[in-house]
């Protein structure tokens, strides 16, 4: 059983009971009749010949209460777009696949591009992106819930507690973010968020001082988590970073947009697990090598815009004061785990956090060359106004690619 512990300055709404799906799914069937749900799923065309996918859809099909649910398809060809449509023709809820490479959206998103609004890079950033423009058009939903497609431990349960927050008529939230325990086969997984952000954030903490910002990322139990859910207001001025920073960058928005009691975090499981990728040494473009780059730049840019100012000096303070650190949270990760009957290879974890640290210095240096870039995608507002009629256009596009390739 959790504790019921509230730490940092968001509200985190825990598992202390053994309530069922069942239960939870009968409060929300009532709060979709005042506010109907949706749900974002980004996915790659390869997720659906997965272990994962496949799954999530079987439990999906079961779920009472989502009026919509919104899937955007990344690297799929016609014949893959084909067969993604009767994949998901399965679910029985209102649904559209958007096909992100399919010449429809590609000529929309090429007259964004002319008025400098469209993403700039492809991924999972814009893939998300184009969903939440689609769920705007759409109006289907008050309450959005978005989660990854590769989660190998998918229950429904975690959808329920997911959107709970938002879809709760009684409740002002308009931001969730999903937590959970990375364990998994005998490990405890979540590289990342274990051995990079936390360190890092209690790092900052001493280098650069208190910052109401960075207790509030500190709040957050799993920052990487890839699961949230939100109001739709939340959609129009939300700016989505392209890059691997989508997580921590959409935290920082919530920031900037809202005071921190319309905001919270919710445990939706207790176990979690995903597909896994490589570390990627001395690969800084890829793996969780490129990742822990462009989170760092995230946080850097963040401080900056606050008035924050950086030199080498404070990275390279930054650099010791996290190795430090790092490496005492190792030994930490490594006690829990044996108290657990847990593995922990203390090797490759020091490996990680000697990756992580060069990598600081990095995100550092390109920050000092290149302060003024900004890997966001602009918010929807800003490309209504550039377009008016991006919606119905948006929408009719998807109409169009689901009557035309389903047959
Ligand atoms: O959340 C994280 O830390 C990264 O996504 C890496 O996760 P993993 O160690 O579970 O693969």
């Amino acid at each position: 059983m959790a504790d019921f512990y509230q730490n940092g300055i968001i509200t985190t709404l825990h598992n202390l009971s053994e309530r069922t799906h069942e239960d939870l799914e009968s409060e929300l069937v009532e709060f979709s009749k005042s506010r109907p749900m949706s749900l974002i799923l980004p996915s790659l065309f390869s997720e659906l010949e997965g272990e994962a996918l496949p799954n999530i859809i079987q439990h999906l099909k079961d779920v009472p209460y989502l009026s919509e649910i919104v899937i955007g398809l990344d690297r799929a060809d016609e014949a893959q777009y084909r067969h993604a449509l009767k994949f998901f023709n399965e679910l029985p809820q209102h649904h559209r696949v958007l096909w992100n490479d399919g010449p429809r959206l590609k000529a929309l998103d090429a007259e964004l591009n002319e008025l400098g609004v469209a993403p700039r890079e492809l991924g999972k950033g814009r893939n998300v992106w184009y969903c939440m423009g689609y769920t705007l058009a759409s109006g289907r939903a008050e309450s959005v819930a978005l989660h990854d497609c590769d989660i190998l431990t998918y229950d429904r349960e975690l959808l329920a507690r997911l959107i709970y927050p938002v879809a709760n008529p009684r409740f002002n939230y308009e931001f969730c973010k999903g937590y959970y325990a990375r364990v998994a086969d005998g490990k405890i997984n979540g590289r990342v968020s274990r051995l990079l952000v936390t360190p890092l954030l209690r790092s900052l903490k001493r280098v650069v001082g208190y910052r109401d910002y960075i207790e509030y990322m500190d709040s957050f139990r799993y920052p990487l988590a890839g699961e949230f859910s939100f109001r739709r207001d939340v959609l129009n001025d939300i700016r989505i970073p392209s890059d691997w920073g989508l997580e921590i960058g959409v935290l920082s928005e919530m920031y900037r947009n809202y005071a921190h009691n319309r905001l919270c975090q919710v445990d939706i499981a207790k176990t979690y697990d995903h597909k896994h990728q490589d570390l990627s040494f001395g690969n800084d473009e890829g793996g969780l090598s490129k990742m822990s780059i462009d989170i760092t730049k995230a946080l850097f840019r963040k401080l900056a815009t606050q008035g924050e100012t950086f030199t080498t000096e404070t990275f390279r303070s930054l650099k010791a004061t996290y190795y430090r650190i790092a490496l005492d949270f190792v030994e930490t990760y490594h006690n829990d785990a044996v108290m657990n009957g847990l593995k922990l290879d203390i090797h490759n974890e020091e490996k990680a956090v000697e990756m992580f640290a060069e990598n600081i210095m990095k995100a550092g240096q390109h920050f000092l060359e290149r302060p003024m870039e900004r890997p966001f995608i602009p918010s929807w507002n800003r490309v209504v106004s550039a377009m008016p009629d991006v919606f119905e256009r948006l929408k009719d596009a998807v109409e169009k690619d689901n009557e035309e390739f389903l047959g």
